[in-house]
């Protein structure tokens, strides 16, 4: 769509016709359309409109007649444009990001300038937006309903849809509090200004390698343009404050720097943290902002005014009106990848952003993606390391527990090595974290009676035990159910057994073995919000918490000196579902999970449980050789011609009607180009081949770097017409193979 095919007739121009414009509309099924221009109003590529379409009003942006294909249209037909947006335009850089992502990532502009434009909530005019808050007296008549709004909300504020959400009732049960009388009213303001942070307010001393590192960022800076940094860092060396006098003299330039975290459950930590170092916070963009936070955030951010912003990976997207820095931390992180929609990468995509407005981009990680890394050996990027911890801190051991040799008891989890090591720790007041990667209370509930697994309903996947919640729920369509008493296939009572361990299990064995620790379980679902979050950081840094059981969630950022032992429960799983970077995945989880040990005076240990110490993972991890094991990685995607040496693409094709699904799959499969360099596998079902409903097929394309491939795909899927259930969804560069 964004290709540059020739039109009849230039940007503005009147010559016999009437004053036109080209407006890409952000609804995604429509092609770009052709308005008139009505009396008196200018319009230039870049600017947000509201033009008609049917009976609707939608936003859209004008666009460079050349650079959008469309249909030629009468004068006589055309509407006029309505308005134009009291905001500041679409630049042209950004214009031409929106062009590349597209092209790039096979999604049409319409989503991508979605991810620009959230809403139309940004563009409306109000200056204020109510929200409602409830007051501590009740009405008298309780439904369950209401009672669930009180448990939820605890003073919570936003407006009544919002409410609504955050309670999971109706809108009407809020309104209907509201209108009697039982939620205090708040106006807020949308415009108002956030403080801009003072770059020296609490400037720490470096270390004389970090002081080095920050030279050369702020060197970068200074230069304005185009730098890629690998900010290769080992855990607790003081990344982030290193990167602190980038963000400062970025500050000092008067150019915005946009900071990207993997996680929104990191922002607040960071928060207080650069509240610290520049006196104030920054300005955040996240899924979590309520309305009139995310349009002030999306106001200040396009005029300027917001000077640092801390965002998701959708804040990459945002219309800053003058970048001049961005920092991808936890740079390895998966999250940064984008799984629907769009399904880009945020990492990437914020190196070819910098590359296109002229300005440094650092990636900092103690565990480099491979990708990243490859590019700093061949020289794209430079690399700044910092090898050592600061202040003397030590690298903790790591030591295997050979889950063979030394097996846990019969349904237990923790070896006695690490029980022992759990309970030394506690016994010096220190605390220690246990990582498993699963949510949960059990991954499969099965019957003893008949063999029944229970399995979602909408999903080819096991539901999994929820015992805080009384609940079943499958993690990938977020459908749940109560607990089951008896076997739905059999109807045998008692007969459901849990199989295998969550975090909510090994808490319980926690309980079980050390009845004396105070231990917190540490997942998105009892992380859910920035104040969870803030909360749990506060209970382990005043020492509530002896022992933290978590997820991935606790693997990275977390800063506690007092924490000295990590427990790795199962360092195999990673490598279980073998597809392309499940060894990379785990040589980064377990570092950086080890990475939270030992952090400050207190020495830390590391304890691996593991089946196959020999794993080349675990071998490496334990022999704390990182290159080493980067170098084989390597290798071995060389000889496979897996990227970065080659390319993947992948079509998931997927339908209601599993017939349908199968056919589209088979017919898209069969019309597959064949030439030199590009090869295409499958289609075969799915190994998730249920999801949320529907059947999915995939076909995975490999090609070679020189050859192009998105528009190999293109030329192969345009011609193609697929039955109205159908769906195909394109991933290039995938990181999901289910
Ligand atoms: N020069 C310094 N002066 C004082 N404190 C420092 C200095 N450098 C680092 N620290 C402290 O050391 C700890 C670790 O630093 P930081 O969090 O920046 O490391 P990191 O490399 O980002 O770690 P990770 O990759 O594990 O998240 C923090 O508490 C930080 O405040
Ligand atoms: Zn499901």
């Amino acid at each position: 769509m964004a290709s540059t095919a020739p039109s009849m007739q230039k940007p503005g121009q009147t010559t016999g016709r009437k004053q036109r414009v080209r407006v890409v509309l952000l609804t995604a099924v429509i092609g770009p359309l052709d308005y008139a221009v009505p009396q008196g109003m200018t319009l230039t590529p870049g600017d947000i409109v509201t033009v008609p379409l049917g009976p609707r009003q939608l936003t859209g942006v004008v666009w460079e007649d050349e650079r959008a294909e469309t249909e030629d249209v009468e004068d006589s037909k055309l509407r006029p444009v309505i308005a134009k947006a009291g905001l500041p335009p679409l630049s042209d850089e950004m214009r031409r990001l929106a062009e590349w992502a597209s092209d790039y990532y096979l999604a049409s502009l319409p989503n991508v300038l979605r991810m620009a434009i959230p809403g139309s909530a940004a563009l409306k005019e109000a200056r204020e937006i109510t929200e409602y808050s409830l007051k501590d007296e009740q009405p008298d008549r309780m439904t369950d309903a209401r009672k669930q709004a009180y448990e939820r909300l605890e003073g919570r504020q936003g407006t009544v849809r919002e409410l609504a959400a955050a309670a999971e009732v109706s809108e009407g049960v809020i309104r209907g509090l509201v209108n009697g009388g039982f939620a205090d009213t708040h106006l807020v303001p949308t415009d108002a200004p956030f403080d801009p942070p003072d770059p020296d307010a609490d400037q720490v001393d470096l270390s004389d390698t970090q002081q080095d590192v920050a030279n050369q960022l702020v060197d970068a800076i200074k230069e304005k343009s185009f730098a890629p940094i690998l900010l290769d860092g080992v855990t607790g060396s003081g990344k982030t404050e290193v990167y602190f006098e980038a963000v400062a003299e970025a500050i000092r330039q008067g150019r915005q720097c946009l900071v990207l975290l993997p996680e929104i459950a990191l922002t607040q930590p960071f928060l207080e943290r650069f509240a610290k170092r520049f006196g104030t916070r920054p300005v955040a963009w996240h899924s979590g902002l309520r309305q009139s936070e995310r349009r002030r955030a999306w106001q200040a951010i396009a005029n300027g005014s917001a000077h640092v912003i801390v965002g998701a990976r959708s804040s990459l997207f945002l219309p800053y009106q003058n970048l001049g820095l961005i920092i991808v931390d936890e740079a390895h992180e998966t999250s940064f990848k984008q799984e629907d929609g769009v399904r880009y990468n945020a990492r990437d995509v914020a190196v070819m952003r910098a590359h296109m407005e002229r300005f440094p981009v650092i990636l900092a990680s103690a565990t480099p993606a491979i990708e990243s890394h490859h590019m700093a050996e061949i020289g794209q990027y430079q690399r700044l390391s910092l090898p050592a911890r600061f202040g003397g801190a030590i690298m903790p051991d790591i030591t295997p527990v050979n889950l063979i040799e030394t097996p846990p008891e019969r349904n237990h989890w923790i070896a006695p090595p690490l029980v022992e090591a759990l309970e030394e720790t506690l016994e010096r007041g220190e605390q220690s974290l246990l990582f498993l990667n699963r949510r949960g209370y059990a991954p499969l509930t099965l019957c003893r009676n008949c063999g029944h697994r229970i399995e979602c309903p909408n999903c080819s996947a096991w539901m999994v035990e929820h015992r805080l919640t009384h609940r079943l729920a499958c993690h990938h369509c977020g459908h749940v159910m109560p607990m089951l008493d008896s076997c739905p296939e059999c109807g045998a009572e008692d007969s459901l057994v849990a199989c295998g361990p969550g975090v909510e299990r090994i808490a319980d064995e926690v309980a079980a073995r050390l009845p004396d620790a105070r231990s917190i379980v540490v997942t998105s679902d009892t992380i859910w919000s920035p104040a969870k979050a803030e909360e749990f950081v506060q209970q382990v840094t005043n020492n509530m918490v002896d022992i933290i059981i978590g997820t991935q969630l606790v693997t990275k950022g977390y800063h506690f000196p007092n924490l000295t032992l990590v427990g790795v429960i199962d360092a195999d799983i990673g490598l279980e579902g073998g597809d392309l970077r499940a060894a990379e995945r785990s040589f980064q989880q377990i570092s950086q999970v080890a990475g939270r040990a030992g952090r400050a005076e207190k020495p830390g240990r590391v304890l691996v449980q593991t089946r196959n110490p020999e794993a080349p993972v675990i071998a490496a991890l334990i022999a704390g050789d990182r290159d080493a094991f980067y170098a084989a990685e390597l290798a071995s995607r060389e000889m496979a011609m897996m990227p970065p040496f080659g390319r993947l693409g992948a079509l998931i094709i997927s339908s209601e009607d599993q017939a349908e699904a199968n056919e589209a799959a088979r017919m898209i499969g069969h019309s597959a180009p064949d030439f030199d360099g590009f090869t295409v596998y499958g289609p075969a079902p799915a190994p998730l081949s249920m999801l949320r409903g529907r059947y999915r097929f995939r076909l995975l394309v490999h090609a070679r770097r020189t050859v192009p491939m998105q528009k190999a795909i293109r030329d192969w899927l345009d011609p193609i017409k697929l039955p109205q259930g159908v769906r195909v969804a394109l991933d290039v560069d995938p990181y999901s193979f289910v």
